[in-house]
């Protein structure tokens, strides 16, 4: 990665600490709004004229593979990079509190998340960059916060434009979640 592209992948990775402590931090609300205003400044520098679309959209922005940027460059996404080899996606990923739901849980909107990207790397990877049409997720059981979270995807059945696919979200080898989906071929630059 450039020199350049370490400090974007650094901004993000201070800002998700923000998001994280911005949870957990003892503050009391005059402690939290002098640091507000701390952010605030920092804002100031940034705010200007900007593009609609995140900078690593542009082509050539980011020489990393696909859906990297979204995790490396992007401070509300999970943290989650993930690898196509043997008809399968692969990543792991540790959520931390600003991915909370129930207390020590893993929201499951977020966990849907997790899964719905794996699948969409997943048939990027294979030359079938989807669109989600339909997904459903079956919450087999809590998925922790803070802990290595494996991530998997794969296809069971391909219908002309139409694939049907798979992925879960597991914890030491135990699924917490499922989904079974729906994709349909994206059309005009997703098309591949
Ligand atoms: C540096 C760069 C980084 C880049 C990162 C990139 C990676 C990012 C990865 C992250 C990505 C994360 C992923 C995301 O976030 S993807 C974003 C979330 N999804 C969407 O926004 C999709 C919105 N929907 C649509 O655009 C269209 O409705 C689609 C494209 C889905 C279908 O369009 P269209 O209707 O024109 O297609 P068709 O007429 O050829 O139908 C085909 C077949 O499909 C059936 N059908 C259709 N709809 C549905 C439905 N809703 N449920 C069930 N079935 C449905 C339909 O009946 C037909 O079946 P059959 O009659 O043949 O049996």
């Amino acid at each position: 990665m450039s020199s350049s592209l370490q400090g974007r992948a650094e901004l993000v990775a201070r800002l998700r600490e923000l998001n994280a402590l911005s949870v957990i931090a003892e503050l009391d609300d005059a402690r939290a709004a002098e640091v507000a205003e701390r952010v605030d400044e920092l804002a100031r520098e940034l705010r200007g004229p900007s593009a609609q679309q995140p900078w690593y959209f542009r082509p050539g922005a980011a020489p990393v593979e696909t859906g990297d940027a979204w995790a490396l460059f992007n401070p509300v996404s999970p943290p989650l990079r993930m690898r196509v080899d043997g008809g399968r996606a692969t990543g792991t990923t540790v959520l931390g509190p600003e991915f909370g739901g129930p207390p020590k849980v893993v929201h499951g909107g977020y966990v849907a998340v997790l899964l719905d990207h794996a699948l969409g790397i997943y048939l990027h990877g294979v030359g079938r960059s989807s669109l989600t049409a339909q997904l459903s997720v079956r919450y087999l059981a809590p998925t922790p916060l803070g802990s290595r979270l494996t991530v998997e995807a794969s296809h069971s059945e391909i219908d002309g434009t139409t694939t049907y696919a798979w992925a879960t979200v597991s914890v030491e080898g135990r699924v917490t979640a499922r989904a079974e989906g729906r994709f349909v071929l994206g059309r005009g630059k997703w098309r591949s």
